[in-house]
């Protein structure tokens, strides 16, 4: 069982499927961190093979020989089974992580599921209801929420004031990814295994605009989107690019918008957000947008032509341990409210992940994109 007390926080964890985010997300888990506040463990693996799955295991801890090796199962239902297993990571393509997580949480094991949480609000609302049901806990792996850059955001603009009202959001997650080459079952190009950008990349765009414009509010304290204007370009039955449009009302009367694009086409600029607001704007970096480095904030707006320029600069770079990505910062948070028995996490409720998803829905009915699975 999870530790309680005075002790760490301690999970055992059992993923599902040995692709790129299984990789990232055990690797993160297994890197030495000493000021950790939660510990990991993985327990078990569950993969279509043993030989995959022993493969998965030999690569990934190379690099910690130290940290004890989970067992191997030839199929996901050995990790449901699994005593030792507190909590399943479900690490596989979008279409299976409705019948992964009703699996999982009939076995009562707790549950992080890889975004997006399904292919749409009526397969999430069924795996929340089985999960209220048993009482387990549930989380969408909604990873870069879990960065500081969030909190930090959040003192820049609600606490310090620094960029004045919150007007203009711009963002682009820019994925180039080489379609044409890829297989057609490949999970970035089948629709039947729910590929296309919006599902993959635009949840990102969109949990940003949400969290900036909706003023860190989740689930059902979210403020209303006044107005959602979307345009999806379909190629072969997914959605290859899209752009979203976002209007919120503004404290300050009228609206706020937030401008959110993503493509499969294209690699986007490393600076791929900018905050604008009626003192100042914020200006996001990183590696992606999933993986945020920091922001730059500048306070004080663009002069005139011929004035002098009073802007003042600063920059805030998110730290982490070597060798790391980022996905700790969520998994300490699942071990810190599963060891307090709560079911659903503060900053990544299941109301929230409802609410994403039937954003989402609404984007592709408007936009004429559907899943074989809209049709069930
Ligand atoms: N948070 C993040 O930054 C990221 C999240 N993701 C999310 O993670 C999930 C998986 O993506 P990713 O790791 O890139 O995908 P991969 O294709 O690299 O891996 C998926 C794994 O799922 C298993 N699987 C089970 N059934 C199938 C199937 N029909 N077709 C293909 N694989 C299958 C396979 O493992 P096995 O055969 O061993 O069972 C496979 O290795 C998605 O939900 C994606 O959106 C992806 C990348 C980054
Ligand atoms: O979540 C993700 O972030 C990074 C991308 O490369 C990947 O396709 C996507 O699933």
């Amino acid at each position: 069982m999870a530790g309680t007390g005075k002790s760490l926080p301690h999970v055992r964890w059992g993923v599902l499927g040995t692709g790129w985010i299984s990789t990232m997300f055990t690797t993160d888990l297994l890197a030495p961190r000493p000021d950790a506040p939660a510990r990991h463990t993985i327990a078990a693996l569950g993969s279509s093979s043993l030989e995959k799955g022993n493969a998965f295991v030999d690569k990934v801890w190379a690099k910690t020989p130290e940290q004890p090796r989970p067992q191997v199962y030839a199929d996901y239902q050995g990790v449901y089974n699994d005593p030792n297993v507190d909590v399943v990571y479900v690490g596989t393509p979008h279409s299976l992580h409705k019948q992964n997580c009703l699996d999982a949480i009939a076995a009562g094991k707790h549950v992080l599921c890889e975004k997006p949480f399904t292919i749409n609000e009526r397969e999430a609302q069924e795996v929340v209801d089985a999960a209220r049901r048993k009482g387990v806990f549930v989380m969408e792996a909604v990873w870069t929420r879990f960065f500081p850059l969030f909190k930090a955001l959040h003192q820049e603009i609600h606490a310090k004031k620094s960029i004045g009202d919150v007007q203009r959001f711009f963002i682009d997650f820019g994925n180039k990814m080489p379609l044409d080459e890829l297989p057609a079952n490949s999970r970035l190009k089948d629709p039947a295994l729910g590929a296309g950008a919006l599902l993959d990349i635009g949840v990102y765009t969109l949990t940003y605009a949400s969290i900036i414009m909706g003023d860190w509010k989740v689930g059902k304290e979210h403020p209303k989107i006044e107005r959602v204007t979307s345009s999806l370009d379909i190629v072969n039955g997914i959605d290859e690019a899209n752009v979203v449009v976002l209007d919120y009302a503004s404290a300050s009367g009228g609206k706020k918008t937030a401008v959110c694009s993503s493509t499969f086409r294209f690699r986007g600029a490393e600076e791929f957000a900018r905050i604008e607001g009626t003192a100042g704007s914020i200006v996001l970096f990183g590696l992606g947008v999933s993986v945020p480095g920091g922001f730059r904030v500048i306070e004080g707006s663009r002069p005139q032509m011929g004035d002098a320029d009073a802007r003042v600069e600063r920059v805030f770079n998110i730290e982490k341990p070597e060798g790391t990505l980022g996905f700790f910062w969520e998994a300490d948070a699942v071990a810190e409210d599963i060891s307090n028995d709560r079911t659903e996490n503060a900053t990544m409720p299941l109301d929230e992940t409802l609410r994403m998803m039937k954003l989402m829905d609404g984007i592709r009915r408007a936009g004429g994109l559907s899943y074989p699975q809209d049709e069930q």
